[in-house]
């Protein structure tokens, strides 16, 4: 599904009223509708319910609400923030439509007090804020957040932007955001996405075509529109699916291309390899599944393991490479003979990422997935974490068009970015894969996509997405601190079984 920004979402708006011609009060009437279903559906006391207006369209969606709760025998108050006079348009017809109805209209003064509300329909900005909210509406807000009621957020919890996923202001903490016809970029990314409690969103009849007349780039994972998982045919064999070779580790730290070497292999690659060193080589002794390679040196990859291992991977398919495999420069001259002598499909993650740069990045360029978390997109950059944080979604575009990789910027909204400018978040991250460990279980099930021939963009989609949906599952049964990465690798199936069930 597309996630838009506000201008995009009011471009759609103005292409469906003037060009398609359904006429602005329809489309307020359907979101009217479309909410009060919602509010519905939710389990909380409805005895008295308040709906608070702005005087824009949300006000407008606000006051239609209040006369489906109405007609549907609701008790409600209609808090206004600004003189009636102040309604325009669809929202001013709304409003003398519902002074003829029995709804007690209340002028916002600071004597109203919210905690009466067992309900709290919050309808003061939606995609037309332009600023920080300040003044009366940000008493309103500070009120509402510290009432006892259960708070529904029209299209967006007022005083966030559609645009932003930054908090810059005083904004509502909403229980329930009903949106309208697409998520927005403050529905998807932290930290405004956790202002929106659960987002649902509502399809008010804007056609698909006026979505796609706004050239949205940004696309939200969801069950229906994953790559397929391909079935297996019952004639197919190991050979069919792929050989993807783990290179990584270095002393005290080879646990992780053994978990990636893991995880590929139940990601279903057809063979997996873990390049290891012979002193370590025990720490596989858990998975024979994994084909050992066995590395010459000591503790960490010299210019001395190169031809060997470059010889070793000719014919294989995937290289996936980096976790850790430590920092030093012999690493770095091992890393940069490698990726040159080689013209694989590279998955790199972890300490690989460290070793990086423009040269590097050119040989990669479109036959590589890079994995890295917040901290090591800055590093990549040269920019701090806070400036990666502030525009994580431009730079992740930015940097996979000018370098022609798939990026898969890692946090709880994984934003994978591919050459041609797209963009997918993955927004059903979950705080048990916090933890050390996930990021090479992820490179590891990238890299046995691959093998099995997904595409380097399908491949980080399913991969970010099955991570996510075992973590959860888990995290059904499990508390989320105590989960570790072998469990969500050897649970992957149960990823996988739910993903098939909805193809
Ligand atoms: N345009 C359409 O066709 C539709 C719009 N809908 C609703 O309309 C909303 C957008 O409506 P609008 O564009 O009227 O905008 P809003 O209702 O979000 O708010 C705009 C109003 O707030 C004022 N304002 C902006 N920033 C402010 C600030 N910092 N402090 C104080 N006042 C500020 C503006 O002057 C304007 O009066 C959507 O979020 C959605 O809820 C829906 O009814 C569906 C259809
Ligand atoms: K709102």
């Amino acid at each position: 599904m597309e996630v838009l920004s506000s201008a995009q979402m009011m471009e759609a708006d103005r292409y469906t009223i003037e060009e398609i011609g359904i006429p602005s009060i329809v489309l307020m009437e359907n979101a009217a509708k479309g909410i009060f279903e919602e509010f519905l559906k939710c389990e909380v006391k409805k005895d008295k319910i308040a709906v608070v207006v702005g005087k824009g369209n949300n006000g407008g969606d606000g006051l239609a609400v209040a006369r489906h709760l109405i007609n549907n025998g609701f008790s409600v108050d209609v808090i206004l923030i600004y003189p009636p006079e102040d309604f325009k348009g669809d929202a001013k017809i709304n409003y003398d439509i519902l002074k003829k109805y029995p709804v007690k209209f209340i002028q916002y003064d600071e004597n109203v007090e919210f905690d009466s509300y067992d309900v709290i329909f919050d309808a003061i900005f939606g995609t037309g804020l332009g600023k920080a909210v300040k003044g009366v509406a940000e008493q309103v807000i500070e009120k509402i957040n510290f009432s006892r009621g259960f708070k529904i957020a029209v299209d967006i919890p007022s005083g966030l932007s559609g645009s932003s996923y930054e908090i810059f202001g005083k904004c509502v903490k909403a229980d329930l955001t009903v949106t309208l016809a697409r998520p927005k970029i403050v529905h998807v990314f932290y930290p405004a996405k956790k202002m929106c409690g659960e987002v649902v969103v509502k399809d008010i009849s804007i056609p698909d075509s006026a979505v796609s007349k706004v050239n949205p780039e940004l696309f939200m994972l969801n069950y229906e529109n994953l790559p397929l998982i391909y079935k297996r045919e019952p004639d197919s064999h190991k050979g069919n699916f792929g050989h993807n070779v783990v290179i990584g580790g270095s002393k005290g730290k080879m646990g992780a291309p053994v978990m990636a070497a893991y995880a590929s292999l139940m990601a279903g690659a057809g063979l997996t390899t873990c390049a290891i060193f012979e002193d370590y080589y025990y720490y596989l002794s858990r998975y024979p599944e994994v084909m050992a390679y066995i590395v010459q040196g000591k503790d960490f990859y010299t210019l001395n393991e190169v031809n060997a291992i470059v010889d070793f991977v000719q014919d294989k398919d995937v290289l996936t490479i980096g976790c850790g495999m430590g920092r030093n420069h012999q690493i770095k001259e091992f890393l940069a003979e490698l990726i040159d002598k080689t013209d694989h499909f590279t998955v790199i993650d972890a300490d690989g990422l460290f070793h990086l740069d423009e040269i590097l990045l050119e040989k990669l360029r479109y036959r590589a997935v890079l994995t890295p978390h917040i901290g090591e997109f800055a590093r990549l950059l040269g920019v701090s974490k806070d400036e990666v944080l502030k525009d994580r979604i431009n730079l992740a575009k930015e940097f996979a068009i000018k370098y022609g990789v798939v990026l898969v910027l890692k946090s709880a909204d994984t934003i994978i970015a591919t050459p041609d400018g797209l963009l997918f978040v993955v927004s059903n991250g979950v705080p048990a894969l916090a933890k050390g460990g996930s990021g090479d279980c992820l490179a590891g099930v990238i890299g046995g996509l691959i093998a099995q021939k997904y595409s380097l963009v399908d491949a980080a989609k399913i991969g970010c997405f099955v991570m996510n949906v075992t973590a959860s599952l888990l995290m059904e049964e499990k508390n989320e601190k105590c989960i570790k990465t072998t469990e969500v690798i050897e649970n992957l199936y149960r990823g996988f079984n739910k993903i098939e069930a909805y193809q």
